[in-house]
């Protein structure tokens, strides 16, 4: 039993009343859903788990708001023991007061089986609200949720809080963060980034997941979420170029020195493009489904050899990666769906 808890600690769980936003969080982060094709999603009525590979092999289960997962049927010791992160989300645009006192009971729950678990709340749909109303609902959901704490006696319960909408990046930006505290190796991550940065007149660089644009590392520099939507969109354009040119090159063989068919090297993402402002955006595939996304400004330095040394840097750190997941500590979590239905 242990080593399967072992295993299963890049599990998410994301709860929240009804219609709270989770099932379009999914959608739009993990299957690129429009945000807008959202507002027809139904009601979810059963667990739902979406499985996400990236640095980590993650599963993000979803959790009906209209079920009542106390009841005797489900064994919600054994959920909360094997998850990472529970996400709580709360519909900022709707009455909130049923939502915080169901968090603050999920959190006692939560806590009491599993002490490690890292609690995080969405304070979602902030789009539709003006920007002072959105600092006082954070203000006071976070009091709210403080003071049902400490009724409770669990105030020394470390909890984060996000705003978040989905019409925007900041559903990402939270993720990110959320996925983040589930990497075992993030700190070593954030070194090699540092590193990297440090010799190659680079001035900020993510390590994107390219299917869900989470991104599970950055270096140790704040993030300003202007550049993160800048890397972000030239994750999307560099794919769909990338794509527009597959049909060609797919299934393409070529004689070998022995007269037989071999398959041709895939293709490796890669593209470098020139800002308005001068700042050169770098990517470059990594391994398992990553990517890494550099803003290097060359200051007046000859651009080829900056992109010649960002290269030479790139391919280094790309070893550094693979040698760190050779070693990972994280493995595939256990599907515990089928015993929840
Ligand atoms: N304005 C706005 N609406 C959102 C946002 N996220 C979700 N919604 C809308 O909220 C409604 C409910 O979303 P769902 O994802 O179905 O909610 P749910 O929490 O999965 O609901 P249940 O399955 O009933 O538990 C939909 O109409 C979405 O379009 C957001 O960030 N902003």
């Amino acid at each position: 039993m242990d080593n399967q808890e072992d295993d299963s600690k890049a599990m998410i769980l994301l709860m929240g009343l009804r219609r709270c936003g989770k099932s379009s969080i999914c959608k739009v982060v993990f299957h690129n859903m429009q945000p807008l094709d959202t507002l027809y999603l139904e009601s979810t009525s059963n667990p739902s788990v979406e499985h996400f590979s990236t640095l980590i092999d993650l599963a993000v289960m979803e959790l009906p708001g209209q079920l009542n997962y106390f009841e005797p049927s489900y064994d919600s010791e054994r959920l909360f023991k094997n998850v990472g992160g529970l996400v709580y989300v709360i519909d900022s645009q709707d009455e909130y007061m049923n939502a915080i006192t169901n968090l603050a009971m999920i959190i006692e729950y939560a806590h009491k089986v599993n002490p490690k678990i890292n609690i995080e709340v969405l304070i979602h749909k902030v789009d539709g609200l003006s920007e002072d109303f959105k600092v006082d609902a954070q203000r006071d959901i976070m009091q709210r949720t403080g003071e049902e704490l400490l009724e409770l006696g669990l105030d020394g319960v470390q909890v984060s809080f996000y705003l978040t909408s989905i019409f925007d990046h900041s559903i990402y930006e939270a993720f990110s963060r959320i996925v983040q505290k589930l990497i075992p190796e993030i700190s070593y991550l954030e070194n090699m980034l540092d590193n990297l940065i440090q010799h190659s007149k680079i001035e900020k660089a993510f390590l994107f997941d390219i299917n869900s644009k989470i991104y599970v590392s950055t270096d140790s520099n704040p993030v300003d979420i202007q550049v993160y939507e800048v890397c972000a969109e030239f994750v999307d354009v560099t794919i769909d170029l990338f794509n527009l040119y597959k049909a060609q090159s797919a299934g393409v063989t070529s004689s070998g020195a022995d007269g037989k068919e071999v398959a041709k090297p895939q293709r490796e993402l890669k593209s470098v493009s020139e800002l308005g402002n001068g700042v050169m955006i770098y990517l470059k595939q990594m391994i398992r489904g990553l990517a890494l996304v550099a803003l290097i400004r060359p200051n007046g330095a000859d651009v080829d050899s900056c992109l010649t040394i960002a290269d030479y840097n790139v391919d280094t750190f790309k070893q550094g990666l693979t040698e760190l997941w050779a070693n990972a500590v994280i493995k595939r979590p256990e599907p515990v769906q089928e015993e929840l239905e």
